[in-house]
């Protein structure tokens, strides 16, 4: 048998939603959405074997059985979507804190399907791509376009968008929040009125998840209460991540330095291209990098 070379790191980013606002729910208890998603350059680092069996096998540190984890599920689907003979032995690097709102397992998710994709030469377009990540999580089509997008529906219209890129502070407290569990909350507001993207661009931007999660997880009411003595700050995604923009890296690790030792934290990078379709740019295997 021949030896298989393993490939990788390939970067699998971390996201923040600038703004998040629930404007409806739907007939089968999803609810609409207007958010605006950013990449930042924190990453987990997968590794990929093509092997000739057809296995699917993943090394993790993760405490959950691999058959759970979004990297097989992804890797199963398009293995099976393109009925592919071949298969994979992945090592996942787990850097990004998880349940923290910043979308490490939707990213994972999107880097399997790419970088299989790639390796496994189903040539299946971003498009297709994006179709097939729908079916693992509502956030899994933007990792897969991998640009900056202003996103409605329950994530699945996508506009590719340039903003700011600053430097943010990033603060991770100590406490998993389920995304079903704010999403099921009496009291979420879901009736936001929908506005267009040149309103919203000019707005104060909020996330309508806030105020239920900071009421029910004291942890993120002190780390939001904390950070906005510094600067405007708000929460990504259903928590518990909270974050302040900054123009200079310095001004962000001067303000993580002076946090309270019970909240990790960290300082990156925004960027509006994602690290991964850098990567994939460098290896020129992206079918169609326009804005979707
Ligand atoms: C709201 C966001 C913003 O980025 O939150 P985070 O999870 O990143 O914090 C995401 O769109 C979340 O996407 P994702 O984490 O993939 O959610 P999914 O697995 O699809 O959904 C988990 C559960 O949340 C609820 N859910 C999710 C998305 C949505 N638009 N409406 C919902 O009601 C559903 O009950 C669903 O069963
Ligand atoms: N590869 C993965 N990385 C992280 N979480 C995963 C992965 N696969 C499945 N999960 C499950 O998804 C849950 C939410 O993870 P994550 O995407 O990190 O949070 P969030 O959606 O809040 O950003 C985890 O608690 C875990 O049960």
């Amino acid at each position: 048998m021949t030896k298989q070379t393993m490939s990788g790191p390939w970067h699998s980013p971390a996201k923040l939603n600038l703004f998040l606002y629930i404007t409806g729910q739907r007939a089968n208890g999803y609810h609409d959405l207007q958010t605006l998603f950013q990449f930042i350059d924190c990453c987990d680092q997968l590794y990929f074997t093509v092997t000739n069996d057809n296995n699917i096998s993943l090394d993790s540190q993760l405490d959950f059985p691999a058959e759970d984890n979004l990297i097989v599920k992804a890797a199963r689907l398009l293995q099976q979507h393109c009925a592919i003979q071949q298969g994979a032995a992945i090592k996942l690097d787990k850097h990004l804190p998880m349940g923290g709102g910043i979308g490490g397992g939707s990213s994972n998710a999107a880097t399997a399907l790419l970088v299989l994709n790639h390796l496994w030469q189903c040539n299946l377009s971003e498009q297709e791509l994006a179709s097939l990540g729908l079916q693992l999580g509502a956030d899994v089509p933007i990792f897969i376009h991998g640009h900056s997008a202003f996103a409605e529906g329950v994530g699945e219209q996508v506009q590719a968008v340039e903003i700011d890129e600053p430097w943010y502070l990033v603060l991770h407290p100590e406490v998993h929040v389920s995304t079903q569990s704010v999403f099921g909350h009496p009291e979420l507001p879901r009736n936001t009125p929908k506005r267009t993207w040149q309103q919203l661009l000019v707005e104060n931007w909020q996330n309508d998840c806030q105020e239920i999660v900071a009421k029910v997880y004291p942890e993120v009411a002190q780390a939001l209460g904390w950070l906005l003595e510094y600067a405007p700050s708000r929460m990504t995604g259903t928590g518990s991540c909270v974050f302040a923009a900054f123009d200079t890296e310095r001004e962000a690790l001067s303000v993580l330095n002076k946090r309270p030792k019970n909240i990790s934290g960290f300082v990156c990078k925004a960027c509006n291209q994602s690290p991964l379709h850098r990567q994939l740019a460098n290896e020129k295997t992206l079918i169609n990098t326009a804005g979707f």
